[in-house]
């Protein structure tokens, strides 16, 4: 099918099955190996063009060989880095110290791009942050009055744009529908740049950005694409700044106007990660030709709202983008009639995934390592794609169409639910049994008063986060050890002179409290999955959690128990080697269900309590072996906050109660710390003021301790670490830098409990910038401590 054939036949409806996206990392990894040796030099971007262009088109033939309609069912949406950053670079909406990087029309080159992604020299790279409530992170973009908006569309050169990506698709057969963020969702999750106006929101340029999304749906057109979805996730959530009437009013102008564009595809606006709510009426009156409802995460619209879709037809998210449990055919089925019985007759309802499936991996089949019973409960995204595929034919004809499948799903359900690991009566007789005591630890002042007298630290003593640099050299041996070319004994061994080092390094930099590094760690919550019962982990389950930066989240299938101590020889080890305390090092129940695909027939709740239970055995056991310090990680307590307000309160008392479950017996005299990081602190502050950790770090560096005079004015009174290094960026900071950080720290809550510490774990970073960094941070906090004792004086 060619381009110009396609327009000349009627535009198709929206096929009955479709995904809303697919992940994009590819099977084994494939972008990530593309880019990274693009990065080092050892492919040359033609390399690049040509592994993106052949990984695109392995994944169209994927889906259409999987069954979706070869004309719009497949989504193009397939991006180097980030599908936030697409759209700055499309709109050649660049941040003004990236601006000499553009070409006369606005446009980035592909180094141009990744320097927006990565930063250079002393250019820093666009924040990153959460993607809604997930473990994906996006580029913000930075918006002023003056930030040049148009679109420049292909002009942004060897990064495939959409249209790119439609043309490619086209020459080789297939019509995919491109996917782009909306305009409303753009500029939300945008910030004002540091020369924004008094009082300017990046909203105040949608007519800007409106305009050149009508040229961006015209060059779509211009390819052939049929169909485009635009993403309009930040609809689910009710608390932007800017207020949700000023929101739905945007909602309403760009859907009316983009609407308007003559020569354009036709619009698919999806809703995803919950529901629309009352943006819904406001899309059914503007010219939209479809909406994506995520009827997973939301529920069932009011009927009078999707009363008023006459003329559109509707998308339903009932195969869940989130998790990868096998959807409940049953229960998808129902949802699926009762929309349509609700909706004008004769709406079309297209079957379809509740968000992208970018956050599961792609093939469940090849995991053949995990348990088969296990493995047939679970579906990842060619799995879902399936799926939706067995929804449509049983809603367009009838479930005696799929009884064969409803049966089978009904058989695997049955058999979850009896399996002995998934309700195990110790485990939830132990969480019943829990008390407010055992949350609950000695009062603050008696706690600080008995680990001075442990510890004897100076004023502002200095720590880091926990991980070292994962060097190639600990992944090599690592993957060996797996590989069995490694033997047990040989492998702990060369963990243990890792550690031994990093010890060794941090005495001879003079830091107070010293980690052991985390070598022996693959990941700080699959390294914990894999030796908790309940949980299942994959060999290929890759899903991206920023860039070329994969994790591969474990399945938290059964009731927990801690069969054995998990860290106690590490880190007692580590100790044995020094003096001065060695802080242990766990990572919470709240950032371990974030990070894991989480079991969906227990309350959240439940869930937390056990790992609550098997964190506070391991605390007891470190106390045991003699470590004064203990770490609690949680920095994806503020990620998976609820976008509703109204769900927040609920969130919070689990969540905050299972971390106080796992730290609530340790002795007075013990340290407990915790950390966050991509945190917007300040929307937490008093749920973390909660967890009453006796000493907090965080992500502070780049917001330049702008959040210190808020911690202050709450009357967190307990200790806090605000990071003086941002160790997301391989620039070493300057004694000075540091030193003027914590002097703005000490200015906002005084040198008493401040420590001085990086934003975060190093296990991205190398040596060399480690070294540098630590010393010149170390220096910092010797020169701020004694010009606070001078003034004691
Ligand atoms: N789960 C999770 N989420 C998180 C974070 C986190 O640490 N964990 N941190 C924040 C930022 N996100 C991050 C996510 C991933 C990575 C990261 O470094 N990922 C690594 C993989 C880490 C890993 O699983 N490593 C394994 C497997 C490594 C690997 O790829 N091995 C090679 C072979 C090894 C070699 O020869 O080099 C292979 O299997 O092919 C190990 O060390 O054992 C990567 O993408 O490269 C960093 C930050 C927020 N969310
Ligand atoms: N202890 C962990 C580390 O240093 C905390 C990381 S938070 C993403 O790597
Ligand atoms: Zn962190």
């Amino acid at each position: 099918m060619s381009a110009s054939d396609t327009q000349l036949t009627a535009p198709a409806p929206l096929p009955a099955a479709t995904i809303l996206g697919y992940p994009r990392i590819g099977p084994d990894r494939e972008l990530k190996r593309a880019v990274e040796s693009y990065w080092k030099g050892a492919a040359t971007a033609a390399d690049l063009r040509e592994a993106t262009a052949s990984l695109r088109q392995a994944t169209r033939a994927r889906l259409v060989a999987l069954g979706l309609d070869a004309a719009s069912a497949v989504p193009a949406d397939s991006t180097l880095y980030d599908q936030v950053l697409d759209v700055t670079a499309a709109l050649g909406a660049v941040p003004a110290r990236f601006r000499d990087l553009c070409d006369e029309h606005g446009g980035l080159d592909l180094d141009g791009y990744f320097t927006l992604a990565r930063g250079e020299g002393d250019r820093p790279a666009l924040e990153m942050t959460k993607w809604l409530d997930s473990n994906y992170h996006y580029l913000v973009p930075e918006i002023d009055q003056d930030t040049p908006i148009s679109y420049v569309g292909s002009a942004a050169a060897g990064t495939a744009s959409p249209a790119d990506q439609v043309r490619d698709a086209v020459a080789a057969g297939t019509l995919p529908r491109p996917v782009v963020v909306g305009p409303v969702t753009y500029l939300l999750l945008a910030k004002p740049s540091d020369d924004a106006a008094p009082g300017f929101t990046p909203l105040d340029r949608l007519g800007d950005v409106i305009d050149a999304y009508g040229h961006l749906l015209m060059d779509l057109h211009e390819a052939g694409a049929q169909w485009v979805q635009l993403d309009e996730p930040a609809l689910a959530s009710d608390s932007w700044a800017v207020g949700r009437a000023r929101v739905l009013e945007a909602v309403r102008d760009a859907y009316t106007w983009l609407g308007a564009v003559v020569e354009r595809p036709r619009l698919l606006v999806a809703g995803s990660y919950g529901s629309l709510g009352d943006a819904l009426p406001v899309l059914g009156a503007t010219p939209v030709d479809a909406v994506g409802l995520d009827l997973v995460a939301g529920g069932l619209p009011h009927d009078q709202d999707l009363a008023a879709l006459a003329g559109k037809s509707v998308a339903a998210g009932v195969v869940s983008g989130r998790n990868i449990w096998r959807t409940d055919l049953d229960a998808a089925l129902t949802a699926l009639e009762r929309l349509r019985d609700a909706l004008p007759p004769g709406t079309p309802v297209t079957v379809t995934t509740s968000t992208s499936l970018l956050h599961v991996p792609h093939d469940v089949e090849r995991e053949t390592a995990l348990d088969p019973q296990v493995r047939s409960w679970l579906a990842f995204a060619d799995q879902k794609v399936g799926e939706v595929q067995v929804l449509a034919r049983g809603l367009a004809q009838g479930r005696e169409a799929v009884a064969a499948e409803l049966a089978e799903d009904a058989r695997l359900r049955a058999e979850r639910a009896a399996h002995p690991g998934v309700s195990r009566p110790e485990v939830r007789q132990a969480v019943a049994a829990v008390t407010e005591a055992d949350r609950t630890r000695a009062p603050y002042a008696e706690r600080q008063v008995a680990q001075q007298a442990r510890l004897g630290l100076p004023v502002l003593p200095t720590t880091t986060i926990g991980s070292f640099p994962q060097t190639s050299q600990i992944r090599r041996a690592r993957a060996a050890y797996r590989r069995g070319e490694l033997d047990q004994a040989a492998y702990e061994e060369a963990m243990r002179a890792e550690i031994a080092s990093v010890v060794r390094l941090q005495e001879e930099i003079g830091l107070d409290v010293l980690v052991h590094g985390e070598a022996e760690r693959n990941d700080m919550v699959q390294y914990f999955a894999e030796l908790l019962d309940g949980f299942a982990t994959t060999e290929h389950g890759w899903v991206q959690s920023y860039g070329s930066r994969c994790t591969r989240p474990s399945v938290l299938w059964g009731d927990v128990v801690r069969p054995a101590p998990m860290t106690v020889a590490w880190s007692s080890y580590a100790q044995s080697l020094t003096d001065r305390p060695l802080k242990g090092m766990l990572t919470g129940p709240v950032t371990i269900m974030a990070w894991s695909f989480v079991r969906d027939d227990v309350p959240r709740a439940q869930v937390a309590d056990q790992l609550g239970l098997a964190l506070r055995a391991e605390v007891a056991d470190l106390e045991a072996a003699g470590i004064g310090v203990v770490q609690v990680d949680e920095p994806a307590i503020r990620e998976t906050l609820p976008l509703r307000r109204a769900d927040r309160e609920e969130y919070l008392a689990w969540s905050v109660g299972s971390f106080r479950l796992a730290t609530g017996g340790a002795a007075p005299a013990t340290q407990v710390h915790t950390h966050l990081c991509y945190s917007e602190f300040d929307v937490v502050i008093d749920a973390v003021d909660h967890l009453d950790a006796d000493v907090t770090s965080i992500e502070a560096s780049r917001s330049r301790m702008d959040i210190l005079p808020a911690v202050a004015e709450h009357g967190f009174e307990r200790q806090l670490g605000p990071g003086v290094w941002d160790i997301h960026s391989p620039r070493v900071p300057s004694t000075q830098e540091c030193v003027e950080l914590l002097e703005r720290a000490v200015a906002a809550l005084g040198a008493q409990r401040l420590w001085a510490n990086p934003d975060c774990g190093l296990k991205t970073r190398g040596y060399e910038e480690v070294q540098a960094s630590l010393r010149n941070l170390v220096q910092a906090a010797a020169q701020v401590r004694a010009a606070e004792q001078a003034k004691d004086f």
